[in-house]
């Protein structure tokens, strides 16, 4: 996350930490959601065959044991079947994991409340970005959780030709731009928007930015739009 904060501990309960293993070595490669007792949701392009991933629940400083992390292996892999690894301007950036056990739920460990289908952010809506994500283009990942109040950029801007033109489709949320953004690392992690009903709802799963620099003007960080999903996730999630 560029220009964000230190997350207030644990204020993002659904948000988790997806690790793969390198040698005998886990590491963060990707924020995700969870989004029931033993299933979360996070990027396609997360997902490279054959790797081994386990998921970090209550994480807050990746440098501290704070007691409130539970580690869960992932039992199943099911990435959206459109997802294409080289054409990310399709969209479909969608991956479901299934844990081998629930964790515990408590303050730091909680499922997302998830859009109704169809459900699109108005313009102006409050949604933080939260991860673990690069402080800035080829800079380093910070220890804590970071987050940042992104304003929502509805699709008639975002599609405009010299912002991400025919590279948005209707199935994403545009937000942020060249102050704050996402940037590497973040993929697969939540777009927390306020409802009406004063509750936070995850609207987005974190997609893409420039490929040249992560908060570029005209190019706001681009994510999943999981309202468009929702016949997806409940007929796979059992
Ligand atoms: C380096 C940069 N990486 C990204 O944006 C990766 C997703 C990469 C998937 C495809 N390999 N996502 C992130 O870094 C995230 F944290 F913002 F989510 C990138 O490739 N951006 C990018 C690529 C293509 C297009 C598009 F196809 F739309 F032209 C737009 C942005």
């Amino acid at each position: 996350v560029v220009n964000g904060e230190d997350a207030r501990p644990h204020s993002w309960p659904w948000q988790i930490s997806l690790q793969v293993k390198h040698g005998s070595r886990f590491h963060h490669t990707c924020g995700g959601t969870l989004i029931g007792p033993r299933w979360v949701l996070t990027a396609g392009h997360c997902i490279w065959p054959g790797d081994v991933y386990r998921v970090v629940l209550g994480e807050h400083d990746m440098s501290q044991e704070e007691g409130t992390e539970q580690i869960r292996d992932v039992l199943r892999i099911i990435v959206h079947p459109n997802w294409d690894i080289d054409f990310v301007a399709a969209g479909n950036d969608l991956a479901l994991l299934k844990l081998d056990k629930s964790p515990i739920m408590s303050d730091s460990v909680g499922v997302a409340c998830l859009p109704e289908a169809g459900e699109i952010p108005t313009h102006g809506t409050p949604c933080y970005i939260s991860g673990w994500g690069n402080l800035y283009t080829h800079g380093p990942m910070p220890d804590k959780l970071q987050q940042a109040l992104l304003p929502v950029v509805e699709h008639s801007v975002c599609s405009r030709s010299d912002w991400w033109g025919i590279n948005v489709k209707s199935t994403m949320i545009c937000a942020g731009g060249d102050v704050v953004s996402g940037c590497n690392g973040d993929s697969g992690g939540p777009l927390n928007c306020l409802g009406q009903d004063g509750r936070w709802y995850v609207q987005g799963v974190t997609s893409f930015v420039s490929s040249r620099v992560c908060n570029e003007v005209k190019k706001p960080t681009v994510f999943t739009r999981i309202s468009a999903f929702t016949e997806w996730y409940y007929n796979n999630y059992y």
